[in-house]
């Protein structure tokens, strides 16, 4: 019992593989425009990819026959959108939509249940415009549940939610999908962390990585992993203990790959040091020499972002960089080295 999927959608970039097993949930990530909502959408039978290959518990919903696809709402898949407008009706109605459409004589009853299990069983007769954001993204929430879907896919569900309603939008969430098999997208590593099983990391329009939610964010193999992670992920050869990085300079590491393979550590950039001038004695740490790549800042500090490490300074600090100085970028040494393939 999973979901398997292939797509192709040319003209957005996107061709990935990804897979669900059944009562599990699979954060999908990625930076903007990875092709996050292009998956789902073409999962869900909204976009029609050029090519896809989509079996749900051993049924092809789509293959290359693309005359023989299944129609969008014979999936079983429901897609809540970052833009889930809910129709113009009641709420109650809004939710009644999916059991009516199956022929359920006790729709109104359905919907009045999953109402009250998001929590707003007092709104069934206000209409869409009568909701605060929170509240909208619960009932649309509802909806989806309310179709009983196989598969519930939510993208980016709290994009757009002050702190509090996003918190308590998060908690529904986190309770209503136990066991349900579902996809969410965010970019937020709290909710990969909180909400998924498993993980998945789009990079132009590719899955990269996949793996159970923790040790993707724990042993990140990709950029936008590392970063996600709060971590930088510096990459080198092994040899003899050390992870020798470009430009020649070498970490001392514990454990990881032989010597001659390709391995990682994932840093915290607090943990790094940083030093304008080549560091007189290397104490316990190992330097890494840098070029200045981009200047982030991030509020009362900037993050300075080299080719092979990040690490953070102050403002006053930072002004005094540009891209390409040359900087110094001081590594613990004996972190955890892992094998990247
Ligand atoms: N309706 C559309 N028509 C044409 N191209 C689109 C459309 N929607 C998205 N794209 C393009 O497809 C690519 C993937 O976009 P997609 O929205 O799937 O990414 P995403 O990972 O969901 O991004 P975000 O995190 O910003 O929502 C991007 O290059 C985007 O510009």
């Amino acid at each position: 019992m999973r979901l398997e999927a292939r797509v192709t959608v040319a003209s957005r970039g996107v061709d990935a593989t990804l897979m669900v097993d059944a009562g599990r949930t699979l954060a999908l990530l990625g930076s903007n425009g990875a092709g996050k909502s292009t998956v789902l959408e073409s999962l869900a039978g909204v976009v029609r990819p050029d090519r896809a290959r989509i079996v749900l518990d051993g049924r092809i919903l789509a293959g290359p026959d693309r005359r023989r696809s299944v129609p969008a709402r014979d999936r079983g898949i429901v897609l809540l959108s970052q833009d889930d407008a809910l129709f113009p009706m009641s709420v109650l109605d809004n939710v009644a939509f999916g059991p009516r459409s199956a022929g359920r004589r006790d729709a109104a009853e359905a919907a009045r249940g999953w109402l009250d299990r998001v929590g707003c069983a007092d709104l069934a007769d206000r209409r869409p415009a009568q909701l605060s954001g929170g509240q909208a993204r619960r009932v649309a929430i509802a909806r989806a549940l309310a179709a009983e879907p196989r598969v519930l896919l939510l993208d980016e569900p709290f994009a757009g939610l002050d702190v509090e309603a996003a918190s308590s939008v998060r908690a529904l969430v986190r309770e209503l999908l136990d066991g349900v098999t579902a996809i969410v997208t965010t970019h937020d590593a709290l909710d990969a962390h909180a909400l998924a099983d498993d993980a998945a990391v789009m990079e132009a329009g590719q899955v990269v990585e996949a793996g159970a939610a923790a040790d993707v964010l724990s042993r990140p193999r990709s950029r936008f992993a590392a970063r996600m992670a709060g971590r930088v992920l510096i990459q080198g050869t092994m040899r003899g203990g050390r992870l020798v990085v470009d430009g020649g300079s070498s970490i001392p590491v514990t454990g990881g790959p032989g010597a001659g393979a390709w391995a990682a550590i994932a840093v915290p950039p607090t943990a790094i040091e940083l030093a304008l001038d080549s560091p007189v004695s290397a104490g316990d740490r190992a330097w890494v020499i840098e070029e200045v790549v981009a200047l982030e800042p991030r509020g009362d500090h900037v993050r300075v972002h080299g080719a092979i490490a990040a690490a953070d300074t102050d403002p006053e600090t930072a002004v005094t960089l540009e891209r390409g100085a040359r900087v110094w970028c001081g590594v613990p040494r004996g972190l955890p080295a892992y094998a990247l393939t």
